[in-house]
């Protein structure tokens, strides 16, 4: 059996990821962790009442193999770090960690010898999106990126925006054009090494993004749609059980499907 921890466990992420859990035959959930949460009876929850839950993290001391994180993008660092520091495989789907966290995250796991993955998206669409966009990049000099989110989302641009300009940038061989920063009201959104990111956050959207390649007289656009959370948990899944026999941190559900 597969122990889990939630991290954000009723956010709208971690309540799918609980489910995930119950539902599956070969994991269990025994604590859920959320600093904010005044109330640690997990029936008032709708959990089990052998979850443990828990408003300190110096107070976690469940024995777990998997530490599942959809918090808030100035906790999951170190909320990660609490994880491998304890020997608990991260499965982090949070965003908002800058390059440096995350290779810092890898190399303490790496040094421990402990699974885990730091995911900008486990969505299917989302993952060949950039796939796609990847390849598409070696053929097309310049693009521009369109993330679409609801209302609530806190960071932006959005982790998969920025993970997406990152494999582009990576595969041009990290020849951008430059453009210029005559923008005094942001309308041209932001820059990530030459790659334009738009962020719009609206009522109605759950997570879309368009790649928009441009070339003489032609354009590519690239684009995904996410319309139910739900559908993160399939990567979620199958993270988990990757993670559990591999002895390093991965970056990118590409990386494992
Ligand atoms: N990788 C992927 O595929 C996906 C990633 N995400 C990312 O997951 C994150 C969560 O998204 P979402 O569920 O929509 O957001 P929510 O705001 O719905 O949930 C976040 C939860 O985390 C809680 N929280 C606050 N501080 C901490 C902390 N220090 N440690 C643990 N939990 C904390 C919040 O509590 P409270 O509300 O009481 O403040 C809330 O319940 C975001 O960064 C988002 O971008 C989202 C979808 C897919
Ligand atoms: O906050 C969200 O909703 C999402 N966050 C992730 C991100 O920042 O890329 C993944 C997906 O876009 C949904």
């Amino acid at each position: 059996m597969i122990n889990v921890i939630v991290s954000g466990f009723n956010g709208s992420m971690g309540q799918k990821a609980v489910k995930m859990v119950n539902e599956s035959t070969d994991m269990q959930l025994v604590a859920g962790f959320n600093p904010v949460v005044k109330d640690l009876n997990p029936e008032n929850y709708g959990l089990n009442k052998n979850v443990k839950i828990f408003n300190q993290v110096s107070k976690i001391d469940t024995k777990a193999d998997v530490w599942i994180d959809f918090s808030i993008p100035s906790a999951v660092f170190d909320n990660t770090k609490f994880a491998i520091g304890k020997g608990i495989r991260p499965v982090i789907g949070t965003s908002g960690m800058s390059e440096d966290q995350t290779a810092e995250l890898k190399k303490m796991a790496d040094a421990k010898g402990l699974g885990g993955i730091i995911a900008s998206n486990f969505g299917l669409s989302a993952v060949l999106m950039m796939k796609f966009a990847q390849v598409a990049a070696k053929y097309f000099d310049e693009s521009e990126i369109v993330e679409k989110h609801h209302e609530d989302k806190i960071d932006a641009p959005s982790g998969t925006a920025l993970n997406t300009a990152r494999l582009i940038y990576q595969a041009r061989g990290h020849e951008q054009i430059p453009h210029s920063n005559n923008d005094p009201m942001h309308t041209r959104g932001g820059d990530y090494h030459g790659i334009k990111i738009h962020a719009l956050r609206l009522p109605g959207f759950v997570a879309d993004e368009e790649v928009i390649f441009g070339g003489v007289g032609e354009t590519l656009t690239i684009s995904q749609s996410t319309t139910d959370r739900e559908s993160f948990m399939t990567g979620v899944k199958l993270a988990i059980h990757e993670i559990m026999s591999i002895d390093h941190l991965v970056i990118g559900l590409e990386q494992i499907i």
